[in-house]
C-alpha cells in the first residue's frame, strides 16, 4: 500500500513552477499511507512530501492545512504548507486536491522510552495553546455525536459482556459529557489522533507531528488522553506505564498547568480517548468501506484499555 493516484517526474514537472521549489528533480511514492497518495518529491529547494487527497474534497481540507500552516507559523513542530505565487496551498492535480509540505526528518518511534513521551507531551501543550487563535472551527467528528451514531450500528456484532460493555460506557460518557466538570474543560483544536504513528523522532528529538486529518475542536484533555492510552501503554495488555505516563504528563503541565477541573475530568477521559477507537475499530472491522484493501485494525485492543480504564485509577495529572 498505497499510491492510488500514480504522479509522474514529468506530471510533477508540469505542475511544481508556481511554487518557487525550482525545478523538480525526482518523486518517490510512500507505501506506507493508508488514506492519501503521499509522495517524497525532491526539488532544486530540497525535499518535500507532495500529498494528493484521495477522500477529503477542496472545501474539507482548508481546516486541517491551514491549522498546520497557522502552528507551523508559531513554532509547532508539524510539516509546514508551501504556498504557490497566489498563496494557494491546496491545488488540483490529476482532479484532485493535492499539497506540498516540508518533510518531517527521521522516523516513528513505535518503542517510545520516558525521554520520547516527554518531548510529545510538551510539544502537545505547545500545539494546544498555539491554535487557541486559530480562526476555522470544526468540531471534531469523532466526537460524542458519531458515538451516538455508530454504538447501536456495532453493537450487534458484539457478544453479550461486550455490549454490556458499550451501553454501560456510552451512559457514563453521556453524563460526563453533560456534568459541570466537563463544561469547564479548556478546549480548542486538537489533533485526535496522536498515535507513535504520527510522530517523527530524529534520535530522540522530536521532528514533528503529521497527518492532522482527524483534527477537530475538541477539549484538550481529550487529545492528551488519546495520546497517552497509545504512548503509555504496554501494548500486549493496555496497562499503563507510570514513568512514561509521568513523564508525559509532567512534561505537559510545565508548558500549559491542568486546572482542577481537568484533574477531576482524568480518569473519565483516558475512558473516551479509549471507547472513541474501539468504536472507530469496530465499525472499521465489521462494516469496511467499499473496495477497502488493508487489514483493520484490532478491535479488541481498545475493549482491553477501555476495560483496564475502567478498573484501573491513572496516575493523577498533576
Ligand atoms: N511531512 C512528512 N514528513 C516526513 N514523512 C512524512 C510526512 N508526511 C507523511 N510522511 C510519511 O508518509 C507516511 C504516510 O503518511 P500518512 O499521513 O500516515 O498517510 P495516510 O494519511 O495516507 O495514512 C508516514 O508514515 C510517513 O512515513
Ligand atoms: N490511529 C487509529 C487509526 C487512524 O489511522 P492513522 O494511521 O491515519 O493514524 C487507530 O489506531 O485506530
Amino acid at each position: 500500500m498505497a499510491v492510488f493516484t500514480p504522479v509522474t517526474l514529468d506530471d510533477l514537472i508540469q505542475w511544481i513552477p508556481p511554487f518557487s521549489l525550482g525545478k523538480a528533480l525526482a518523486i518517490r511514492g510512500i507505501s506506507s499511507g493508508i488514506e492519501n497518495s503521499n509522495f517524497f518529491i525532491d526539488t532544486e529547494r530540497g525535499e518535500y512530501v507532495l500529498t494528493v487527497f484521495e477522500n477529503l474534497s477542496f472545501e474539507q481540507l482548508p481546516f486541517y492545512l491551514e491549522l498546520m500552516r497557522h502552528l507551523a507559523q508559531r513554532g509547532v513542530l508539524v510539516p509546514a504548507p508551501i504556498a504557490n505565487q497566489q498563496d494557494q496551498i491546496i491545488n488540483p492535480l490529476h482532479g484532485k486536491p493535492a499539497a506540498i509540505v516540508t518533510k518531517l526528518e527521521g522516523d516513528c518511534q513505535m518503542a517510545p522510552a520516558p525521554v520520547h513521551c516527554a518531548a510529545v507531551g510538551a510539544m502537545l501543550a505547545k500545539m494546544h495553546l498555539a491554535a487557541q487563535d486559530f480562526s476555522i472551527r470544526q468540531p471534531n467528528l469523532r466526537g460524542l455525536p458519531w458515538w451516538r451514531e455508530t454504538a447501536p450500528v456495532v453493537r450487534p456484532y458484539l457478544p453479550a459482556d461486550g455490549q454490556q460493555l458499550l451501553r454501560d460506557e456510552m451512559a457514563f460518557q453521556e453524563a460526563f459529557a453533560a456534568s459541570d466538570t466537563y463544561r469547564q474543560l479548556p478546549n480548542g483544536p486538537v489533533h485526535a489522533d496522536l498515535f507513535r504513528n504520527n510522530v517523527m523522532f530524529n534520535g530522540n528529538q522530536l521532528s514533528g507531528f503529521f497527518d492532522f486529518y482527524f483534527a477537530g475542536c475538541d477539549t484538550w484533555l481529550f487529545d492528551l488522553a488519546v495520546t497517552v492510552n497509545d504512548w503509555c501503554i504496554d501494548l500486549a495488555t493496555g496497562k499503563l506505564d507510570i514513568a512514561r505516563v509521568r513523564a508525559m504528563l509532567d512534561a505537559y503541565h510545565a508548558v500549559r498547568p491542568f486546572s482542577v477541573a481537568e484533574q477531576a475530568a482524568w480518569q473519565p477521559m483516558l475512558r473516551a480517548g479509549a471507547l472513541r477507537f474501539w468504536l472507530s475499530r469496530l465499525y472499521d472491522f465489521y462494516l469496511p468501506r467499499a473496495a477497502e484493501m488493508l487489514t483493520p485494525h484490532d478491535p479488541g485492543h481498545f475493549e482491553r484499555i477501555l476495560r483496564q480504564r475502567v478498573a484501573h485509577p491513572a496516575p493523577n495529572l498533576y
